[in-house]
């Protein structure tokens, strides 16, 4: 087949030949990536969504046996019924959707509105790790759409292999399977980026002057990995740590009145201390009467913050004597959230735009 540049004319002009396949070029494809929800709140959506979040081999990295035998007879008997529960008290009913596939749908249409205006070419797209519109699909459908370049925006802003190179993984197994395959960028990991910082600490500021109490102590919480994956390399805590220092450097206030800790351990394995329901409840039993909690590893609130964080962890600050409690939300599809994810979406389009 030829080649030359001159084919792709041909391909867009009345020359082409009748037999030619049709050729589609051209366009910037942005492809926004977060880990993946469930399509229900039903025992079988549950355990669909648990069993591929619980299979990916860069989220448990135990022997595979010992693990088949555990997710089989310990884990998707029951935890899909709890789970379940949990996900149907923050449900967004008017869609039958998780927040987090509505909010990562309207990330996706504010940044496309923005991007178009400085690009005509640009696509901008989302998908889930886990679950739907998968990464997959949406990929294939940016190819046909004639993105030859595509910026994948893993919105982890501290890189784990757990999250950020599995996202990855999961779009290079697609490309695998491409006979032409776009050309490929990857969005670093932004755990120190002003713009991100300052939009973080931006929001906590909005979301205190809201509060009817001043929190003595700010709990910046980041979801957990078991330390094994520190020791094995991992920059995750590293990035955490980082993020935590800008933001309480950012908002001016001293070491004591700004911790960190990491939430969501699962499994008996050692996760990254100190541990969030720990110290939370701490906090309470050493008089601490008015907390706030931040989760800024988070882009979109999810399980994790809006019934974690906003539920789990109140009640067990409430019930171990603390008066006044805070979570202060995500960055979302605020105007906030948007300005990071175009600034750094603009800077990693650079040569191609
Ligand atoms: C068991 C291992 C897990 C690791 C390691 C892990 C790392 C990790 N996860 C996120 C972000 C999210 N996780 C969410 C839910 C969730 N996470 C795990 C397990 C691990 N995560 C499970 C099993 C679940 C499902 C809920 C549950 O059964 O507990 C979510 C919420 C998704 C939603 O639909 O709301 C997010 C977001 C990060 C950032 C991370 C490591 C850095
Ligand atoms: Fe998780
Ligand atoms: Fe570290």
């Amino acid at each position: 087949m030829n080649m030359q540049p001159s084919r792709f004319d041909m391909a867009t002009s009345a020359h082409l030949p009748v037999d030619h396949p049709p050729v589609k070029f051209g366009r910037i494809g942005v492809l926004l990536l977060n880990v993946g929800t469930p399509e229900g709140t039903g025992y079988w959506a549950m355990r669909r969504y648990l069993k591929e979040f619980l299979t990916d081999r860069r989220v448990i990295e135990v022997n595979p046996i010992y693990w088949w035998v555990v997710l089989n007879t310990m884990i998707l008997p029951r935890r899909p019924a709890v789970k379940g529960k949990a996900y149907a008290s923050i449900w967004n009913n008017d869609r039958d959707e998780s927040p987090l596939k509505t909010i990562s749908r309207s990330q996706a249409e504010k940044l496309g509105a923005e991007l178009g205006g400085v690009d005509g070419r640009i696509v901008v797209d989302w998908a889930m790790r886990y679950g739907h519109p998968s990464i997959d699909e949406r990929l294939k459908s940016l190819k046909e759409a004639g993105c030859d370049r595509i910026l994948l925006a893993p919105l982890y802003p501290q890189y784990s292999a757990a999250t950020t190179a599995s996202a990855c993984d999961k779009a290079f197994q697609t490309l695998m399977k491409m006979r032409w395959q776009p050309s490929i960028r990857v969005l670093p990991p932004y755990y120190d980026d002003p713009v991100y910082i300052d939009a973080v600490v931006e929001g906590m500021k909005a979301s205190l002057a809201k509060l009817t109490f001043e929190p003595e102590i700010i709990l910046i919480s980041f979801h957990g990995v078991p330390k094994s994956y520190l020791m094995k390399g991992d920059p995750y805590h590293c990035h955490c740590a980082k993020t935590k220092r800008l933001i309480r450097e950012a908002l001016g206030f001293d070491t004591e009145r700004v911790m960190f800790s990491f939430q969501s351990r699962f499994g008996n394995e050692e996760w990254l201390q100190p541990y969030t329901d720990e110290t939370v409840k701490a906090l309470a039993e050493r008089g601490v009467k008015k907390l706030a909690i931040v989760a800024p590893s988070f882009a979109i609130d999810c399980l994790e913050t809006l019934e974690e964080l906003d539920v789990e962890n109140r009640e067990i600050f409430l019930h171990h004597g603390g008066e006044a409690f805070a979570y202060l939300p995500s960055l979302n599809d605020g105007a906030g959230g948007i300005r990071v994810i175009r600034h750094l979406v603009e800077r990693e389009l650079k040569g191609w735009i």
